[in-house]
Formats: structure tokens, sequence, C-alpha cells
């Protein structure tokens, strides 16, 4: 690179702007503008089944890209402080959902001073003030006037009523906590804790701190840990021949039932769906069937437990027995000969200047890998690391 060569930057923001314009143009197509963060309503593409590939990866390209640029142009001191910070958002986070300020602010547009707030929440006025201050700075929340805030498009995920409060929860008070203890479990080991930073902070494993009531929030089990089957669910609406054995711990089997009754109960009066719990260390799966279908499941167990599911899979499959698995797959953070030789992994590398596994837009995987370290001692795995499992 020359000492004149801008291109690296250059590059970065011709990519943005071809985002962006993506991006309004998939809008248009569906009669709307981009919304702004003032927008209240959900609104369009708020799922990924239902958002088109191309903004997805326009999307993608400005998260990334925005990023690398902001790392490159600014004082690298300034940025390692700035990332070194980073804990205090998730730490006012867990503040304001357990307090449901956003709940508080339903319907105001106008916004409530922080002193009601407070005083509905039982919350210092001063505390929360600064709390909500450094969200809305972060563009959660909107402060419409000094000490007066209201909801915005990303405050809104924090109302108790949606899923995303309950994952923030856990994330923002469990998770976190157990990130504070990571360097301590790396460098100062002990038997007590098996190397899980969670035992470390907490003094039980993650599954047990659950029964011992230490949770007082909202933050339900629901969408970090249930195998309700939903996922089958919609395979099985739109291929009527298929039919279906769900297989998970007898209380989540339980609850699976319940779930099914309610949400589609043609497949139980059909006999389309059978329940039966097992332990899959333990018991081997139901025998015979065409597939098995193993989704989120491998990322909660360290190799030797993996093998051993797999391995009771294994023993139930019949000649032509075929096993799916469904799980996040971490990339490199660097270009390597197989993202370019390999057709598949080629479509889904990232462009030059950007790092090839799309960096920053991607980055929730990494982290909740090390979520999964620092809880339960699992992990996520990359493609060659699935394939030496198997
Ligand atoms: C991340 S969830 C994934 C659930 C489901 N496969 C899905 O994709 O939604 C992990 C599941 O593993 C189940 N599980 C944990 N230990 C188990 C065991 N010993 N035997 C059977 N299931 C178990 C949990 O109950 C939980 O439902």
């Amino acid at each position: 690179m020359s000492s004149f060569d801008n291109t690296h930057i250059t590059a970065l923001t011709d990519l943005i702007n071809k985002a962006v314009q993506d991006i309004i143009a998939e809008y248009a197509a569906a009669g709307r503008a981009v919304p702004s963060l003032d927008t209240l309503e959900s609104g369009l593409f708020q799922v990924p089944e239902e958002t088109p590939a191309r903004l997805t990866k326009a999307i993608q390209i400005v998260e990334a890209a925005c990023a690398q640029l902001s790392c490159t142009v600014a004082p690298p001191g300034s940025v390692m402080i700035n990332k070194s910070l980073e804990h205090e958002e998730p730490a006012c986070l867990l503040v304001v959902t357990e307090a449901r300020i956003a709940d508080l602010l339903l319907d105001k547009p106008e916004g409530l001073p922080v002193s009601e707030l407070a005083s509905h929440s039982g919350l210092d006025t001063r505390k929360l003030t600064r709390i909500l201050r450094l969200l809305a700075t972060k563009h959660c929340f909107k402060e419409v006037k000094p000490g007066v805030f209201a909801n915005n498009r990303l405050s809104m995920k924090l109302l108790s009523s949606d899923t995303v409060s309950s994952i923030v929860c856990l994330l923002t008070d469990e998770s976190l906590r157990a990130s504070a203890y990571l360097n301590e479990t790396l460098t100062d080991p002990s038997e007590m804790d098996g190397g899980i930073p969670f035992i470390r902070a907490t003094g039980y494993p993650f599954f047990d701190y659950h029964k011992t009531g230490s949770r007082k929030g909202n933050a339900s089990q629901g969408p970090w840990l249930g195998g309700n089957g939903h996922a089958t669910m919609n395979l099985m609406k739109a291929h009527p021949h298929i039919k279906v054995v769900l297989q998970d711990q007898p209380q989540v089997i339980d609850m699976a039932q319940k779930f099914w009754a309610k949400e589609y109960p043609a497949a139980m009066e059909k006999e389309r769906i059978q329940f039966i719990p097992f332990d899959f260390f333990k018991d081997a799966a139901v025998q015979g069937c065409d597939f098995y279908y193993i989704r989120s499941i491998l990322r909660d167990w360290p190799d030797t437990e993996s093998e051993l599911i797999l391995k009771n899979v294994r023993q139930a499959m019949k000649q032509g027995s075929r096993v799916i698995i469904h799980d996040t797959v971490l990339r490199d953070a660097v270009r390597t000969p197989e993202s370019s030789s390999d057709a598949s992994v080629r479509r889904d590398v990232a462009p030059e200047p950007l790092l090839p596994n799309y960096g920053v837009a991607r980055v929730r995987t990494y982290e909740l890998d090390m979520a999964m370290m620092n809880l339960l001692n699992s992990q996520m795995r990359t493609l060659p690391e699935f394939i030496e499992l198997g």
C-alpha cells in the first residue's frame, strides 16, 4: 500500500453506499421507507424467514463496514478503552429490563420524567437518569427532553411481552456475571468449579442455579433452553407426509405436548407426532427413523458428551437412516484457500476489505460461543470440528 493509498477506507464507504441503496430498494419493493429509530411499530422484516436475502446481506455489510471503518480511523487507544467499557451497557440493560422501564413508557410517545419512572420502579432517580442517558447515547430509548425518556425502536424489544427481553435478562445477568470470572478460572484453575466461570461466580452449576430460586427477574428459560419442537412444526405444515417423534427431557416433553395441543392439534389428532421422553446420555433414540434431526444440541456439550449423544443416535439408526445436524457454524476471521475454492463457502464470504466472516455483523455467534464456554464449558464449532466429531 503506498503512503497515499486510502482504498482500505474508501472501499468500505463504497460498500456502505451500495448496501444502503439495496436496503432502500428492498423496503421500496415492499412499499415502505426504511423505518427511523423513532418508529415504534415493529414493521417489516422482523424474522429471518421473511427477510429477502439481498436485504440480509446489505444489513450485514453496513454493520461490518461501519465497525471496520470506525476501528480504522479512530485512535487505537480510544477504540480499546471503548471496547473495555462495553460491559457497562449490558449492566444497564439488566436494570431497565428487570425494572420494566419499556413497559412503563408504552403508549407515552412524549416520554416520562425519570422521577416518575423511578417512583414506579423503586430505583434511585439520579442513578436511573444516568443509566437511561447511557442507553439513549447508544440508541436504546430516546431522551426527548433533558431527564425525560421515551421508547424507541430498540427499547420496544425490552417490553416484558417480547421474548427478546427474557434473552436480554439471561445474557446481561447470568452470562455477564460468568464472563467476569473467565480470566480467573483460566489462570487459577480449581477442581471445585471444573474450570467453569459461572460456577466460580455463583457457586452453582448453571442448571442447578435456576433451581435455587436465585433468579428473580423476568428471564424465562423458554427461548434459550426450550425444546418444544416449534422448528419442526413449520416443516410438518409445509409437508403433510412427514411424521415426527419429538424427544427431549420428560419435563420439556410435557410442555411440548401442551404447546402442540394448542398450536397444531391436527398433527396430534392424525397421530403425525409422537412425544417420547428420553435422556440422550443414557437412552438410545427411537429406533429406525429415516432422519434424526439434532438441532441446537451439540453446542451445549463438550466433545466427550457430544460423542455420547451421537452414539446413542447411531444405535437407533437403520440402514439408510440419516443424521441432520442443524447448528451454528463458526468461521475463521481470515481468508483461507477453502473460502475461495468451495462454491458453497464462497457464496457466504463477505466482500473485501471486510473480514471474510462478516466481522461485527456476525459477532453474536462468537460471543455466544464465549457464553457457552463461561456458563457450561461447552462450545460452538467450526465445520472441521463438526466433521471431526462426526
Ligand atoms: C438449546 S435446546 C434445543 C432444543 C431443540 N432441539 C430446538 O432446536 O429448539 C437444548 C435441549 O436439550 C435438552 N436436553 C438437555 N439435556 C438433555 C438430556 N440429558 N436428554 C435429553 N434432552 C436433553 C434440553 O431439555 C433442551 O430442550
